[in-house]
C-alpha cells in the first residue's frame, strides 16, 4: 500500500512503517484499487494486497492518527474500523468493504452495520464514524463494466464477468452492492426483437411490460428461475434473475455426452413440475430447449430451474421468428404448419419436453438436417427412430412417453398432468431425490404420495 499525504506531514513512526511496508514488497504487486482522501490529511493511498485495513491500533495497513482527523472524528474511530477485500487481487472479482466499527463505516451515507460487507463500487463515499464524516472516495482500477447501463442498474448491483450470450443479449454476472447476493442480468435488447432498427411493439409499451413483469416476479417456484428484479428502457429491458452457478443443461448434456436414464429421469421431472406450475397459471412457455434449463450446482444431482418463459410474454416473435429463420429443433409440428401465425395451445411445450428427454437420454437429436430430409419435414411428419446405440439401454417406459409427447395431433398428445402421471416418473428413489431437491414436503400429486410409501410396509419382511 502507498500513501500519499497531504497538508501537515505525518509523524515519523507512522511515515516510516508506512514506506517500510512500501519498500519491502515486490514491485510488480498489481494495483487494483485507491482511496482517495475528502476531509481527511491523505491524498491517495494504493491497494495491493488481498486485504487492507484502517483503524486506530497499531496492526492496521493505515493507522489513523490525529494527523489524519480531528480529535473528535478520532475519538469516534474503533481499532479496526473497516477492512477492505479483493480475493488475489483479481481484477474480475468484486470488492468487499467489511464494518468492524462500533460507530459504524458508511458507503454513500448508508450504514454498513457492525461485522456486515457490501460490495465497493468505483467512486463510492466511504465515511467514518457518521454519514457526514466523508473519509475516502474509493476508485477501482479494474475495467468499467457499467458503462452505458441505466442508472437504476449500476446503483443497485455491481456489475461483474460475462455469464454468457443467447439471441436477444448478453448475460451477465451482478451482485447485489447491499445484501452482496450474485444475480444473472439478462440485457434484452429491444431492436434485436423486432429484426430491424426499430423496436417491437410489444417492448416498446411500457405498461405491457410493467404488467408482464409483476407477472413474472410474482412467480415462485423451485423449478422455475426467479425474476428479481426488471427494469424496463426504451432501447433494452434488463432482467435481474437467480443466479445458477451450475450452467445450462445443453452444456451439461455435451459434456457428458448423453446422461444416464436416472439423471435425465430426476431432471425431466422437475422440468415437469416447472411446466405445471406455469401451465397451472396459464402461461404457455414456448421456448423450452436444454440452453434454457438451468442447473444449481455442478453436481449430478441438482436442482434445475427452467428460465426465459418470460421472454415469450414480452415478444411474439419468439421461437417462432427464429424457428423461421434457422433449423427448428425444439419446435412443435403445429407451429411449423401454421408458419406460427395461428395461436397454439400449451401442448407446444408437451412436445418440446419430448425432445428435451430424448436429447438427454442419448445425446442426439430426434429431428435433424443429417438424417436426410429437413429437420422441419420430419417434425411435421413426427418421423423420429431411435438410432443411437445408447437406447439399447433404455427402459421401454421411456421411450413409450417419448413416443406420446412427440404425437403431431396437439389435441392426441398428453397433458402435463397425464405426462407426470406416467409410470416412467413412479419412481420411488427419483421422486425423493426430487422432494429433497426441490424441498418440497407435500407434492399434491396423489400418486407420488401413494408411490412414496416405503416399500417394507406393502411388502412383508
Ligand atoms: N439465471 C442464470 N444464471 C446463470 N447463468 C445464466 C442465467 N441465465 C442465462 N445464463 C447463461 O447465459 C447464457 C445465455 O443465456 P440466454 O438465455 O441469453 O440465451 P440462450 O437461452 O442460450 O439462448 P436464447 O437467447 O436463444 O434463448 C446461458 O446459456 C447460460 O449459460
Amino acid at each position: 500500500m502507498a500513501r500519499d499525504t497531504q497538508g501537515t506531514q505525518g509523524t515519523q513512526s507512522q511515515e516510516s512503517s508506512i514506506w517500510t511496508l512500501v519498500e519491502s514488497q515486490p514491485m510488480e504487486k498489481i494495483v487494483w484499487g485507491r482511496l482517495y482522501g475528502k476531509n481527511i490529511k491523505i491524498k491517495s493511498l494504493d491497494l495491493n494486497n488481498d486485504e487492507f485495513s484502517a483503524g486506530r491500533g497499531e496492526a492496521n495497513d493505515l493507522i489513523l492518527t490525529l494527523n489524519d482527523l480531528s480529535e473528535k472524528i478520532l475519538t469516534r474511530i474503533s481499532k479496526v474500523h473497516f477492512t477492505i477485500k479483493r480475493a488475489n487481487c483479481d481484477l474480475a472479482s468484486p470488492v468487499y468493504i467489511k464494518d468492524h466499527s462500533r460507530n459504524g463505516t458508511f458507503v454513500n451515507n448508508e450504514k454498513i452495520g457492525m461485522n456486515k460487507m457490501r460490495i465497493l463500487k468505483n467512486d463510492d463515499v466511504i465515511s467514518l464514524s457518521h454519514p457526514t464524516h466523508k473519509a475516502f472516495v474509493f476508485k477501482d482500477l479494474s475495467p468499467n463494466e457499467s458503462i452505458g447501463l441505466p442508472e437504476e442498474i449500476t446503483k443497485t448491483y455491481y456489475i461483474n464477468r460475462k455469464l454468457g450470450s443467447g439471441a436477444y443479449g448478453l448475460v451477465r454476472l451482478v451482485y447485489d452492492t447491499r445484501t452482496c447476493q450474485q444475480f444473472a442480468m439478462k440485457i434484452v435488447k429491444k431492436n434485436m426483437l423486432s429484426g430491424g432498427s426499430r423496436p417491437s411493439t410489444n417492448l416498446s409499451d411500457p405498461e405491457r411490460v410493467l404488467n408482464e413483469a409483476k407477472i413474472m416476479k410474482n412467480l415462485s417456484h423451485p423449478c422455475v428461475v426467479r425474476m428479481h428484479d426488471i427494469v424496463d428502457k426504451p432501447d433494452a429491458v434488463y432482467m435481474v434473475l437467480e443466479f445458477m452457478r451450475g450452467g445450462d443443461l445443453l452444456n451439461r448434456i455435451i459434456s457428458k455426452k448423453l446422461l444416464t436414464e436416472e439423471t435425465s429421469k430426476l431432471y425431466f421431472y422437475q422440468m415437469c413440475h416447472a411446466v405445471k406450475y406455469l401451465h397451472d397459471r396459464g402461461i404457455t412457455h414456448r421456448d423450452l430447449k436444454p440452453d434454457n434449463v438451468l442447473l444449481e450446482t455442478n453436481d449430478e444431482d441438482t436442482l434445475l430451474k427452467v428460465s426465459d418463459f418470460g421472454l415469450s410474454k414480452f415478444v411474439q416473435k419468439d421461437s417462432v421468428m427464429r424457428t423461421l429463420c434457422g433449423t427448428p429443433l425444439y419446435v412443435a409440428p403445429e407451429v411449423l404448419i401454421t408458419g406460427g401465425r395461428e395461436a397454439y395451445t400449451r401442448k407446444v411445450d408437451i412436445w418440446s419436453l419430448g425432445v428435451v428427454l430424448f436429447t438427454c437420454l442419448s445425446g442426439t437429436l430426434p429431428f435433424s438436417d443429417e438424417y436426410g430430409s429437413s429437420a422441419a419435414e420430419q417434425i411435421k411428419k413426427g418421423k423420429f427412430a431411435y438410432r443411437h446405440p445408447a437406447w439399447k439401454g433404455v427402459s421401454q417406459r421411456a421411450k413409450l412417453l417419448i413416443n406420446q409427447m412427440l404425437i403431431v395431433d396437439p389435441a392426441k398428445r398428453p397433458s402435463i398432468d397425464d405426462v407426470l402421471q406416467c409410470s416412467w416418473l413412479r419412481d420411488a428413489a427419483m421422486l425423493q431425490k426430487a422432494k429433497q431437491l426441490m424441498k418440497i414436503e407435500s407434492m399434491d400429486i396423489e400418486e407420488e404420495n401413494n408411490f412414496l410409501e416405503p416399500p417394507t410396509k406393502r411388502s412383508r419382511r
